[in-house]
């Protein structure tokens, strides 16, 4: 069968963060891990959100892999392929939002003169909204929010057009919320001028849902469109108010038991303050990050020796995070990629040890992290389930023995009691 849209996610959490909101808002979506294999089967699927782990990755690798998404969502028949970013805009000048946008809009021939591609990270559910093109969390300019601190990709620019000029090539120009907020018509024609221009993308502002109604409905008109679960949302509720689906349940299924585990390697405010509250209600093994660069394996065994014991009673949580002070410590050390990149391989191993103890359920926050075990678990697509918080669904494997139910939470998201949410709401 065709699905309807497509998506490419440039990490796993933000993948599953879309196929909620997709999921949400009535599309059939179903999240594959990498590009699947031809023997997948989509039957009864209006949305499929292909998740990479290109955010920081050399560009132009995140390239070739977002265009073999790209290509196989235009196989199952997808019209629209939306590239999911971070609603932070995590990236450098070095990548890889702008590169990748320019390499799929290069693809679509002399039809991409046709279209500036619309850029949104706003999601206003999690407190994203863009004004004048500047990005604000929670109201807090970006650059002067958590993101500043981020272990890969610091923010410190709040103006996505600067930011986004900085990695693109495309000419980057400005659709405002004055625009926007008269309907889809002021857009298509702000985006005709600055076609006419010869500017190949543009940050449109968006402040409510109804803001990114209007731009998912223009952007339904081109073939690309870049952003986060809000263009999303409205991509979405277009489809809908066209015929599409309509009726999407969220996955069920049956009951999975066995063991319930959490690994933290997300370093954001949120996620250093949810660790500190599931110190209430859960045994949690902190970390030392130096030995999970200098002997990981020590490290690994220690942890899993920790926690065997406990798994048949109660839920474990093993945090690797750290505060910005001691981020910054360890990368002076041993550099901000080697060390992530120890930390997320540990974590990995982590994950493939709790499981082999009998772990079937399993919460990870961050979305390198999230994207490390997963692929270390060899999982290859997920059936979204009910939301668990803003952006953060429910996984069920798909065609994987033994069952297992997961949730990759973005670093960001989720409240302070977000891993007890996750617990209870893995319950048989
Ligand atoms: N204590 C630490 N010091 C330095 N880096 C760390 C530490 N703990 C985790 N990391 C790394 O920080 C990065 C966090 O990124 P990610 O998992 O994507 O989280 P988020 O969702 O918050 O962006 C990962 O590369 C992880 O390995
Ligand atoms: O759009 C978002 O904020 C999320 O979907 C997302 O991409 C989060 O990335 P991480 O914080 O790296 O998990």
């Amino acid at each position: 069968m065709s699905i309807r849209l497509g998506a490419i996610a440039d990490d796993y959490t933000g993948a599953s963060d879309l196929a909620n909101t997709l999921t949400k808002a009535g599309l059939r979506t179903v999240q594959t891990i990498g590009v699947p294999a031809p023997d997948l089967v989509l039957s009864d699927v209006d949305a499929v959100v292909v998740a990479l782990k290109s955010r920081s990755i050399p560009a132009a690798d995140a390239v070739a892999q977002s265009q073999a998404a790209r290509d196989w969502l235009k196989r199952q028949g997808a019209r629209h392929i939306l590239f999911k970013i971070c609603s932070t805009f995590d990236s450098t000048d070095a990548g890889n939002i702008g590169q990748v946008l320019d390499a799929l809009r290069g693809d679509l021939g002399p039809e991409a003169g046709q279209w500036p591609v619309l850029v949104t990270p706003a999601f206003p559910e999690t407190g994203r909204t863009v004004y004048f093109g500047n990005l604000f969390v929670n109201g807090v300019p970006l650059n002067e929010s958590p993101l500043k601190d981020h272990p890969l990709n610091p923010m410190t620019d709040s103006s996505l057009v600067r930011v986004l000029a900085r990695q693109s090539q495309a000419g980057v120009a400005l659709v405002d919320l004055a625009t926007v907020v008269q309907g889809a018509e002021a857009v298509r024609a702000r985006l005709g001028a600055l076609a006419q221009a010869g500017t190949g993308a543009a940050i449109a502002d968006a402040v409510f849902e109804r803001d990114l109604e209007t731009l998912g409905l223009v952007a339904l008109e081109a073939p690309l469109s870049v952003g986060a679960s809000g263009l999303g949302l409205g991509l979405a509720r277009a489809l809908v108010a066209q015929g599409v689906s309509g009726g999407s349940d969220a996955a069920t299924g049956a009951p999975v038991a066995g063991a319930v585990a959490a690994i933290a390697g997300s370093c954001s405010a949120a996620t250093l303050e949810q660790i500190a509250r599931a110190e209430a209600i859960m045994p949690v093994l902190r970390l030392d990050p130096e030995q999970l660069v200098t002997a990981p394996d020590a490290a690994i065994v220690a942890a899993l020796d920790w926690a065997r014991p406990k798994l048949e009673g109660t839920p474990v949580l093993i945090a690797a995070s750290g505060t910005p002070d001691q981020v910054a410590a360890l990368q002076a050390r041993y550099g901000r990629e080697a060390s992530g990149h120890a930390i997320e391989q540990a974590s990995a191993r982590l994950a493939e040890g709790l499981v082999e103890a009998g772990v079937r359920r399993l919460i990870v926050a961050g979305g390198e992290t999230s994207g490390a075990c997963v692929d270390r678990l060899g999982l290859a697509a997920f059936a979204i389930g009910r939301e668990i918080a803003a952006g953060v669904p429910l996984l069920r494997t798909v065609d994987h023995a033994p069952a297992m139910l997961l949730a990759l939470k973005s670093g960001n998201f989720g409240g302070p009691d977000f891993f007890a949410a996750a617990v209870a709401a893995m319950q048989p």
